[in-house]
């Protein structure tokens, strides 16, 4: 396995049912995007590990457009949406808002976007996130680039972010951190014994990170 053999740093170790499907508008075609068989590429790793980050320099190169579920939760938050008290909540004890929620963003981004390929940042970040992706739009990724980091680092990113992120203060950065290891660590363990994941050494500049990364995206 994976994460066991190559020294993980940490070793303890849902967009559209097809009768939701929403349709697209702006891309002038009725087709849905679940219809039309995306590549997805799930971008997972701690807080901090630096998946924003190399999610930029992916979609400099590559052509993807990056969807970060945090983002997503952030900017609806934002709009004034019913959900918006109960997503600061979360965000601020980083804990995790609920599928459908995280999902209906997800599905309309992908959609507004005209893109074929995305890569979907922070998410699935549970295992209820993942299942339900999956029943909800069928869609299975292609893979998972997983960026592993160890903690003392994350944290040291984190707390030099300057964002003005409510989630980057040492407390919920420890919240997080524990979610990170409890909820979503068995995520990529589902995945590994998939064979789907691809591990990044993430605890190096922000370069030599993205030398690992472009060989896994350029064609073999
Ligand atoms: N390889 C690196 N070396 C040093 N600093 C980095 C590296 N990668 C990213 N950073 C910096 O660390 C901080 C966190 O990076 P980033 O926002 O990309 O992480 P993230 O995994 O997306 O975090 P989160 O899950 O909290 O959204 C940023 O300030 C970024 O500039
Ligand atoms: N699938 C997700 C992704 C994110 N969130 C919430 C909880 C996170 O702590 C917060 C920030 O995410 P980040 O920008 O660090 O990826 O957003 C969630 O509930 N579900």
């Amino acid at each position: 396995m994976l994460l066991q053999n190559s020294k993980p740093q940490y070793s303890n170790s849902k967009i559209l049912h097809m009768g939701t499907a929403v349709e697209a508008s702006s891309q002038g075609a009725n087709v849905s995007i679940i219809e039309k068989k995306p590549a997805v590429v799930f971008v997972l790793g701690g807080p901090g590990s630096g998946k924003g980050t190399q999610c930029a320099n992916i979609v400099q190169q590559f052509g993807y457009t990056h969807l970060s579920a945090g983002d997503l939760l952030r900017a609806e938050k934002e709009s004034g949406s019913e959900n918006g008290t109960m997503i600061d909540n979360m965000i601020k004890e980083g804990q995790i808002v609920p599928s459908e929620v995280t999902i209906k963003l997800l599905q309309r981004a992908m959609q507004e976007s005209g893109n074929d390929k995305f890569l979907i940042d922070g998410f699935p970040r549970n295992e209820e996130n993942r299942a339900a992706f999956e029943n909800v739009t069928g869609i299975e990724p292609a893979f998972v680039l997983f960026f592993d980091c160890p903690e003392e680092e994350m944290e040291r990113r984190l707390l030099s972010r300057n964002q003005g992120r409510k989630d980057d203060n040492i407390d919920t950065i420890k919240k997080r951190f524990k979610v990170f290891l409890e909820s979503s660590l068995p995520v990529i363990t589902y995945y590994d014994a998939r064979g789907k994941v691809r591990k990044i050494d993430a605890a190096r500049s922000i370069e030599q990170v993205f030398e690992s990364v472009k060989t896994i995206f350029e064609p073999k």
